[in-house]
């Protein structure tokens, strides 16, 4: 396939067709010669200024310059001839410095030299460690590639394995996640790589430690040795055994960091607060009430925090429009939120380190990280979303008294600028009393907040830095009041002196206290030690039984015990090794599995006894539970239905005794009550008159809820008016406030939550008429190529996947 060039101008002649065709093919390879040529003149040290000056073809320049990049940044600049040269190299440059050009332009320029075509198989192979940023190069690349002929492919799962099987053989160029591109390496025998011209890593530090490094390696493996290998990060070590594993040859090192004076831009301000643990939400409410026309990012330490602070706090309506993000949601739902936050004026992301690395999201005032990150390097990626590409920005890290110390070392060692700032304790508000009420109100919340507090605890615990990160110096019980929880659920791993003072102290009080059943993750300390539990012992002594899945709720009777592995034989065994942990087979028609272990049924109705662990089935399989596999079905809603009976409705009399909804009555003592028309008469009317009470004791329920909204809302807008005031937490210099700058993003304005951009119409609905068969879809995808149309969905990114640039 040959490249479309870029119009050129010249004097019309009017050849045959065959001439035209042999002049165009002579034209195409003089100038691929003598481009060829420059390269190999071109002295990396000469700092070329601007793209046109590069030897670089037609194709990739229209592109740069449709994308409005003109003149080289630092990073561009020293690493573009070096790659444009063939050789491998190994880029540090700061955050938003560019990378992601200093990569792409060789990757198009060497297999466009090459001339390569789709016959000629993967010519490069782009890694990066999340799926938002492989989607933001392939972005990139689609823009800038626009004019040249190559495919391109995007690989990161959510997708069936199969179609993407289907495409994968015919791309040039593919942008991937680590894990999507091993399987199909194992997986795909038509994908041939044998062929591989360049390797890139973008984050290549995180892509090289120990969470991918089984993957890469694996990876490594099936590509050719005689490559060019790429390796990009805003933190790049130059670990020898790390370039070994990728067999870099005589690396170019291109550190942009050596020469400069700090880590990260100068453009970024960088702050940190010291806030005990147990204020930290209090002082991020306020201070996400103070900048209301800002754009901020706030980074915790896990996906729960992160889900746990976006649900409190979206209850509490700040007046900005609030986002979460982190790894566990499904990946439509990811894109969509960054899109969200890449267009809003004015919003807070909470989101994990999934959004740490490498994201471009436009015009972000302030990067919060509320909770420390692991190191210095994460540190600096975290801050670098913000003060991006010669932008301003700012930065607030959130320290605990503990770790103060330790982590300005490691920040000073990497060459941070940081200041540290105070917090007005008197303009500080506090949320704690709402969270309280609101994690009360609801147990789901509540729940979260356990959650929440664990995976703190957690991922303080685990950390590696031990003179930073001290879980015993962490003031928990508070930090959980803080949350809104009635107490620190308990933690297993940090029991060492825990568990030692719940041991000692009085059983009687243990109990009394309710400490035997605290803790959501943590053990029932009443539990004799030789008993033998597992994990779904410790599941069903869980608090907030009513907020796991229904069928969890079924499985356990009115009094606590657990009935679904006991019944087999018409005893219960609850008392044996605990639930799922020996081999049995289930009834189809179980009537313990099924019917939610209804007190009134008959263990035994429906079976017949084979043998003490086997009960037959009438007309169905036996459910044997000796895999896991087996295990998992047990667990999954919809297939434990299979099992279950019909359920019966029962009613409960004054005594708490159960009644079939309508029972027969015996019929002579009916008859002794009169005659039956009159009786039904009668019954009729006490229903309707019972009918119409309940209805006005719904309309007064309705109606005092309204009252009660109406009155919420007024609180709020008094509250509001307050603030106006001046009573919002303003962030200000350590050295006595002196720097405190006006525009600090303060704001009175109160805007309610709402949706941060109209759904707009997406690109695949747009071209659905036409994009009908493959011949009209690729037609439709080369008349973007001029000018790029707008992805909105995870669909249009992987409609564009299967032909990008063709
Ligand atoms: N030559 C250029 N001219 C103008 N803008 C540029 C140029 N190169 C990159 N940019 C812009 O700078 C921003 C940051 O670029 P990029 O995402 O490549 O940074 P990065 O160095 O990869 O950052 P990170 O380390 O966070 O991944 C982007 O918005 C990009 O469009």
């Amino acid at each position: 396939m040959a490249p479309r060039q870029a119009p050129r101008h010249g004097k019309a002649t009017n050849p045959s067709p065959q001439n035209a065709r042999t002049l165009k093919r002579k034209r195409n390879e003089e100038e691929l010669s003598s481009l060829t040529q420059r390269v190999d003149e071109l002295d990396p040290k000469n700092r070329l200024k601007v793209f046109s000056e590069l030897p670089i073809s037609e194709p990739t320049l229209s592109g740069l310059s449709a994308s409005h990049y003109r003149g080289l940044t630092d990073i561009q600049l020293r690493a573009i001839p070096h790659a444009l040269k063939s050789h491998d190299i190994l880029g540090a440059a700061k955050t938003g410095s560019g990378k992601t050009l200093a990569f792409l332009v060789p990757v198009l320029e060497n297999l466009y030299r090459k001339q390569w075509t789709e016959y000629d198989g993967l010519g490069a192979l782009i890694l990066s460690p999340t799926r938002e940023l492989a989607i933001q190069i392939f972005e990139v690349l689609r823009k800038i590639g626009r004019y040249h002929s190559f495919s391109a492919g995007l690989v990161i799962g959510g997708k069936s394995l199969r179609e993407e099987q289907e495409r994968l053989a015919r791309m040039n160029i593919l942008v991937c996640t680590p894990g999507r591109m091993l399987q199909h390496l194992d997986q795909t025998a038509e994908f041939e790589v044998s062929n591989l011209q360049m390797l890139v890593l973008d984050e290549a530090d995180r892509i090289m430690d120990m969470g991918f490094q089984n993957t890469v390696d694996a990876i490594i493996d099936h590509l050719p040795k005689e490559r060019q290998t790429l390796l990009f990060s805003a933190t790049q070590t130059k670990k020898v055994s790390d370039l070994a594993r990728l067999s870099l040859q005589d690396p170019e090192y291109v550190d942009v960091h050596e020469t400069a004076s700090s880590a990260t831009p100068s453009t970024l301000q960088q702050h940190f607060i010291v806030t005990p643990l147990p204020q930290k939400l209090d002082t991020l409410w306020s201070f996400i009430r103070s900048n209301l026309k800002a754009k901020t990012l706030v980074f915790l330490s896990s996906g729960k925090q992160v889900r746990f602070v976006y649900e409190s706090f979206r209850r509490l309506q700040p007046g900005i429009p609030l986002l979460h993000l982190h790894g566990r949601q499904k990946q439509g739902g990811r894109l969509d939120i960054t899109t969200r936050f890449s267009q809003a004026k004015y919003s807070v992301l909470f989101a994990t380190d999934v959004a740490a690395r490498g994201l471009d999201f436009p015009a972000v005032d302030w990067v919060i990280q509320l909770d420390c990150p692991e190191d210095a390097d994460t540190y600096i990626h975290r801050v670098g979303r913000t003060a991006r590409f010669e932008r301003d920005g700012r930065a607030v890290l959130f320290l605990e008294p503990s770790e103060e110390e330790s982590m300005m070392k490691r920040l000073e060692q990497k060459k941070v600028p940081i200041e540290k700032i105070n917090v007005k304790a008197k303009k500080q508000q506090s949320v704690r009393d709402q969270l309280q009420n609101m994690c009360f109100k609801d147990p789901e919340l509540k729940y979260l907040g356990q959650k929440a507090f664990i995976s703190y605890v957690k991922a303080v615990y685990v950390q590696k830095d031990k003179e930073v990160f001290k879980v015993k110096e962490l003031p928990l019980e508070e930090y959980a009041a803080s949350l809104g929880l009635p107490g620190a659920p308990r933690i297993k791993f940090i029991n060492g002196e825990n568990s030692k003072i719940q041991k000692n102290k009085p059983r009687a009080l243990a109990a009394l206290s309710g400490d035997d059943d605290s803790g959501e993750d943590g053990d029932n300390i009443t539990k004799k030690k030789s008993e033998v539990r597992t994990k779904y012992d410790r599941m069903f002594e869980r608090r907030n039984q009513s907020v796991l899945a229904d069928h969890y709720s079924k499985l356990i009777n009115d009094d606590g015990t657990v009935v679904a592995s006991g019944q087999v034989n018409g005893t219960t065994d609850d008392e044996d090794d605990g639930f799922l942990s020996v081999k049995r087979r289930f009834e189809a028609g179980d009537e313990d599995l099924g019917k939610g272990l209804d007190s009134q049924s008959e263990p035994d109705s429906g079976m017949s006894k084979k043998d003490d662990k086997i009960v037959d089935i009438k007309g169905m399989e036996p459910l044997i539970v000796d895999s896991k596999r087996r295990e998992k079905l047990l667990k999954s809603k919809k297939k434990l239905l299979k099992y279950k009976g019909k359920g019966t409705k029962l009613v409960y009399d004054e005594e708490g005794n159960p009644h079939e909804v309508y029972e027969l009555e015996d019929e002579d003592a009916f008859k002794a009550r009169g005659n039956a028309l009159e009786q039904r008469n009668k019954f009729l009317e006490t229903q309707v008159e019972k009918t119409r009470l309940a209805d006005i004791a719904d309309k007064e329920v309705v109606k005092q809820k309204k009252r009660e909204k109406k009155e919420k809302r007024k609180d709020r807008d008094r509250e509001l008016n307050d603030g106006k005031q001046g009573s919002a937490a303003i962030l200000v210099p350590y050295d006595e406030e002196k720097n405190l700058s006006s525009n600090d993003g303060l704001s009175e304005e109160y805007s309610e939550e709402k949706p941060v951009t109209k759904k707009q119409k997406r690109w695949s609905e747009e071209i659905e008429g036409k994009a009908r068969t493959e011949s009209n879809k690729t037609k439709s995808i080369r008349s973007q190529n001029a000018q790029p149309i707008e992805v909105r969905t995870l669909e249009d990114l992987e409609t564009l996947a299967s032909g990008l640039l063709d």
